[in-house]
């Protein structure tokens, strides 16, 4: 069959060479700037390797409402990569042309606004061809953005077939170790929630029910407050205040293991951006913040100053701070961050198999010096954000079998407010996506977490 649509040869191109910076396309088009800045992020993204937080370029100056369009277009883009990137692929049989950076990009933005947005199609196409003719990358492809985004207007349902409703979206390596992890099902019920945007979760320094009503939110079992429809984080009541922290409702578990901190020296190890920093010291810990990223560090200090909280905070590898002995150690670990897919969709593309290899060492040496750390009976808290055993359960087992001096200290049913579905038959925590199912998929869920709690022997 020839191919419905071929690249048109270009009126103007850009030749070989490293694509040249966008020019921006006029402002006065209502909503092309939005489109621009969305492109920009999905190229920062893709071919830069940026997080999607960091995407979006905050010099352009932009009303709030458009750049909240552009993130939304671009998160959707991410969060949908697998299904768009294989429509693309049916709708240009010869492939994107090689000498045509950004081109991808431009597509990706618009199929996300015609399939999964809820933007009409003519505003979808038209926007994009605008876009695409505004900037010198891309001016020659303006015909063949417009026939291909026209036709998956006409055809997206025919065109889905044979694209999996369930797995498009799931790099395939990832999908295959949740299938071994947690079986078929459950890793169904896993890709069905990356696919829907996640609400906002906060955790509050006090009285969760006033707040949950003063924000239009709801009180979660686990006592953080899950709003719907937030918009600009900043904007809300509380927030200039220092009443609350953004935080994932399962990220708000493990620092609630350690039980009461109030007076206890507790090291937060791998502390930044800060919200169990700011937890333990709300709890009333005396803590010390270790993080080697100074700019993490910096959104640490912001938060703590907001919050009007304290925490002593160290700057350096956390494998080498040689502070304590402390009561107790709580060590978040970098991960693969696989269990924050709802939230970061850019780690679909962006982390590789290998890169699991270099974390679980990272996470070994780091594990056993946070237990060096530990008075004698002393609690030590292991957390990771993944779903991927090697950086949960398997540290665990292999750092308790090398070390008699530490015990699991199991958690108990009841112990934690709302924690007892995520206790596994071992003690440890476990939450996946797809767990707290409450009604619609867009107020369920939570982060996958895993959480460890040992103690030193006296
Ligand atoms: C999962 S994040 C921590 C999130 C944080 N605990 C919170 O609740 O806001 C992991 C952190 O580990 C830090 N990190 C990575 N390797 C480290 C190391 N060797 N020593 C100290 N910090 C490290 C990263 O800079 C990052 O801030």
């Amino acid at each position: 069959m020839k191919p419905p649509f071929r690249a048109q040869k270009p009126a103007r191109r850009s030749g070989a060479g490293p694509a040249q910076a966008p020019a921006r396309p006029a402002a006065a088009t209502p909503g092309l700037a939005a489109r621009a800045l969305a492109v920009d992020g999905l190229e920062q993204v893709l071919r830069h390797g940026a997080a999607l937080d960091d995407a979006l370029d905050a010099d352009v100056a932009l009303d709030p409402r458009d750049r909240a369009l552009a993130y939304r277009i671009l998160a959707t883009s991410l969060r949908r990569i697998g299904t768009l990137r294989a429509l693309i692929a049916k709708l240009m049989e010869r492939g994107l042309p090689k000498s045509a950076p950004r081109l991808e990009s431009v597509l990706l933005a618009g199929a996300t606004q015609i399939l999964f947005m809820d933007v009409p199609n003519h505003a979808a196409v038209g926007l994009c061809v605008d876009l695409a003719r505004a900037d010198r990358n891309t001016a020659g492809f303006a015909g063949l953005v417009n026939a291909v985004l026209r036709r998956l207007t006409r055809e997206a349902d025919q065109l889905m077939a044979g694209i999996s409703p369930d797995f498009a979206d799931t790099p395939e390596w990832m999908g295959q170790r949740w299938i071994k992890a947690y079986g078929l099902e459950t890793t169904r019920a896993i890709a069905a929630m990356h696919k829907v945007e996640p609400p906002l979760d906060i955790t509050v320094k006090a009285d969760p029910a006033l707040w949950a009503e003063r924000l239009s939110g709801e009180v979660l079992p686990t006592g953080s407050v899950r709003i719907l429809q937030a918009g600009p984080v900043r904007a809300l009541p509380g927030f200039a205040e220092g009443e609350w922290w953004v935080q994932d409702a399962a990220a708000a578990l493990p620092a609630r293991l350690l039980g009461d901190v109030r007076g206890l020296h507790v090291a937060d190890l791998c502390a930044a951006p800060g919200g169990k920093t700011a937890q333990l010291a709300a709890a009333g810990a005396i803590v010390t913040a270790v993080d080697r990223s100074s700019s993490r560090l910096a959104r640490l200090k912001e938060n703590l100053e907001r919050l009007n909280l304290t925490a002593h905070v160290v700057a350096g590898d956390a494998a080498d701070f040689t502070g304590g002995p402390f009561d107790a150690v709580l060590l978040d670990a970098p991960c693969s961050a696989t269990g924050t897919l709802r939230r970061h969709p850019d780690i679909a593309v962006s982390k590789r198999p290998g890169d699991l290899v270099t974390l679980a060492a990272l996470q070994a040496r780091l594990i056993a010096h946070a237990a060096d750390l530990l008075k004698p009976g002393g609690t030590l808290v292991y957390s990771t954000c993944s779903l991927e055993p090697e950086e949960g359960e398997e540290q665990v087992e292999r750092l308790l079998a090398a070390r008699s001096d530490l015990i699991r200290a199991p958690i108990v049913p009841g112990e934690v407010e709302g924690i007892d579905p995520f206790i596994t038959p071992q003690g440890d925590m476990r939450t996946l996506p797809c767990h707290w199912m409450r009604g619609e998929a867009e107020r369920s869920g939570l982060d996958g977490f895993f959480a460890a709690r040992l103690k030193r022997k006296a």
